[in-house]
């Protein structure tokens, strides 16, 4: 680490965590771990060019003062600013189901080098299904015992893909042998603990994406693309401590522009971004991103160089209309604004990370979904902002196993302060809300899953709420519920619910609830689990292939049979 900087320019305050990208005063050093954290970032050397706005920002520790310091200024005729922000053109995320094998490692490197005018960054996820197997290596390490490791299943396979992909690309097997003897290793260390610790669980994990980039760019290499692997928690990809489901913090912007674009110019290489990993701020440990973060990460590259597009590249022709295990005839959705992408991908649309959307949002950088099995296919085109006159509906997306909760206040009418209490109760305990529906003195509303399935303590945890809510209310709790979430054009809100109603009516579903966010881009409709997938197949057919002409419907509108709707019940 560098020792004291003078810096002219203005001082800057520490907010914790992240580095504001609006501040104004100066902090003091406040703990050890702070001072860590700290060096890791003046050691990343934080230091950009931002194009739209052509302002070099640099931001450095200063260690005998102990406060962090910007130089914020315009360089506009900065040679670094005009010369580095225009080296890459684009990012090309591919997934899993893109690499999962040598063949389609060929397959996507042609892809990639069959344009020759785009100057890409490329972020690879793990091979296949390799993240799923390491995780399952991990549950099994816990109780096969020290001495049956090597034996575990999926270290087998994980080790035999990784092998024969090498051997099949004709690579040298030295470019993953080392991490797949430390995975071994980390295997042993998890057997003979006992447990596998969130924070382990994500080490363990990385090794899909720090292999999976090695072999890529190694083969990359070899028919003469020159390329760089990088594993993005060495890059500046700062991250909170929340193990297996971490937040990108605001330094990695400029930190790894920094890094990318300075290594071009040492050295023009194709970069080869490990996606979904990241390095805690605190302890400074591998993080993931979510299930699916390798969106987050292509995103979160484009915004940090101001790139021009933003590709995700998947196995189906783009965003589709639902998904297509419910419905195979889903179709293609050939425009999304990011709200409606964003809707889309928390209300549990698996194509796109639930977060991917924003950095791409704040950056106003367009995302391309395209399928790397067919390249030719326009796949999806997500912007800002899109012509909405003829939208009507554009996707329906399920979010399955959701619980849901009915409290009903035990206070009078006129009770203030009753949905305040209620959502304290949650904000304590830590758990999100998805979908809410309220009257004064009740509410309905279902919990996010993602959040809460993926804890140990579930049911416990779900007592423990209902416990602290029956302090002031009666509550019933509905588990086994799914969201069908309608995406669309909600200036056309009551054709949308009258046919959405007509079709639910006609199966003879009941609605159990209804919620249209403030986005209005979404109206979330809550039925059972197990009835769940035939209304998605019913809404489909009636919104997407249906003989009734829309006009029929619009008439019918018109003539005033739209459903009243508040709470459903
Ligand atoms: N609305 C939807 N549009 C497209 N794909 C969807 C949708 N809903 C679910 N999917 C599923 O998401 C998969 C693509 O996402 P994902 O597996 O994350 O791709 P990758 O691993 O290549 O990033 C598809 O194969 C499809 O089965
Ligand atoms: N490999 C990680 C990250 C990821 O984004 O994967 P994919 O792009 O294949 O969904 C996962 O399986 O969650």
């Amino acid at each position: 680490m560098a020792a004291a900087f003078h810096l002219c320019g203005v001082k800057t305050p520490y907010y914790g965590p992240a580095f504001s990208k609006r501040s104004s005063h100066c902090g003091p050093l406040r703990s050890p771990r702070l001072n860590f954290a700290l060096s890791m970032n003046s050691e990343f050397g934080l230091c950009t060019t931002v194009k739209e706005s052509c302002k070099r920002r640099v931001l450095r520790v200063n260690c005998e003062g102990g406060g962090v310091d910007v130089l914020e200024r315009d360089e506009t005729e900065n040679q670094i600013c005009d010369g580095v922000t225009s080296q890459f053109t684009c990012v090309m995320k591919f997934g899993g189901s893109s690499v999962a094998s040598a063949e389609r490692m060929r397959e996507v490197a042609d892809l990639i080098l069959s344009f020759p005018d785009e100057r890409p960054v490329i972020v690879l996820s793990a091979m296949g299904k390799t993240t799923n197997k390491l995780l399952l290596a991990g549950e099994n390490a816990v109780s096969c015992g020290v001495t049956n490791v090597s034996n575990i299943e999926e270290l087998s396979f994980v080790r035999e893909l990784h092998l024969r992909t090498v051997d099949d690309l004709g690579i040298d097997r030295s470019v993953v042998s080392a991490h797949l003897e430390e995975l071994e290793q980390l295997l042993k260390g998890i057997a003979m603990m006992k447990e596998l610790t969130l924070r382990t669980k994500d080490y363990l994990v990385s090794f899909g994406e720090c292999m999976s980039t090695r072999i890529f760019a190694a083969y990359l290499n070899k028919i003469g693309a020159k390329a760089r692997q990088y594993d993005a928690f060495d890059i500046g990809f700062i991250t909170t401590d929340d193990f297996t489901n971490a937040e990108i913090l605001e330094a990695t912007y400029p930190a790894v522009a920094k890094r990318l674009q300075s290594d071009w110019i040492s050295e023009p290489a194709i970069p080869v971004v490990t996606g979904f990993l990241g390095k805690s701020w605190r302890s400074c440990a591998v993080t993931t991103l979510g299930r699916g973060g390798s969106d987050l990460t292509a995103t979160t590259i484009g915004k940090a160089l101001g790139l021009r597009e933003i590709q995700v590249w998947k196995d189906v022709d783009g965003v589709l209309s639902c998904d297509p295990n419910i419905y195979p005839r889903a179709e293609p959705v050939p425009y999304l604004t990011f709200e409606e992408a964003s809707e889309l991908a928390y209300f549990g649309a698996q194509v796109l990370h639930p977060q991917s959307m924003r950095p791409a949002r704040e950056g106003d950088i367009p995302v391309r979904v395209k399928n790397s099995y067919n390249p030719n296919a326009p796949g999806t085109l997500i912007t800002k902002a899109r012509d909405m006159s003829k939208a009507l509906l554009t996707s329906i997306v399920l979010k399955q196993n959701v619980t849901m909760l009915d409290i009903v206040s035990t206070r009078m009418l006129g009770q203030y302060g009753f949905l305040a209490k209620v959502f304290s109760i949650f904000e304590e305990l830590g758990i999100s809300v998805d979908v809410v529906a309220t009257s004064e003195v009740s509410i309905s509303l279902t919990l996010d899953p993602s959040k809460l399935w993926s804890r140990e303590l579930i049911q416990q945890e779900l007592d423990h709420v209902v416990e602290e809510l029956e302090k002031i209310a009666v509550v019933n709790l509905l588990q086994h519920r799914s969201i069908i979430s309608l995406i669309g054009n909600f200036q056309r809100s009551s054709l949308i619910l009258e046919k959405a109603f007509h079709v639910l009516h006609t199966n003879g579903v009941n609605v159990q609830m209804i919620s249209q966010g403030a986005s209005k881009v979404n109206i979330s409709l809550i039925v059972n689990d197990d009835e769940s997938e035939q209304c998605v197949r019913a809404l489909h057919s009636a919104f997407f292939e249906s003989d009734l002409s829309e006009l029929e419907w619009e008439c019918r509108s018109e003539n005033g049979s739209v459903p009243k709707l508040l709470n459903g019940q």
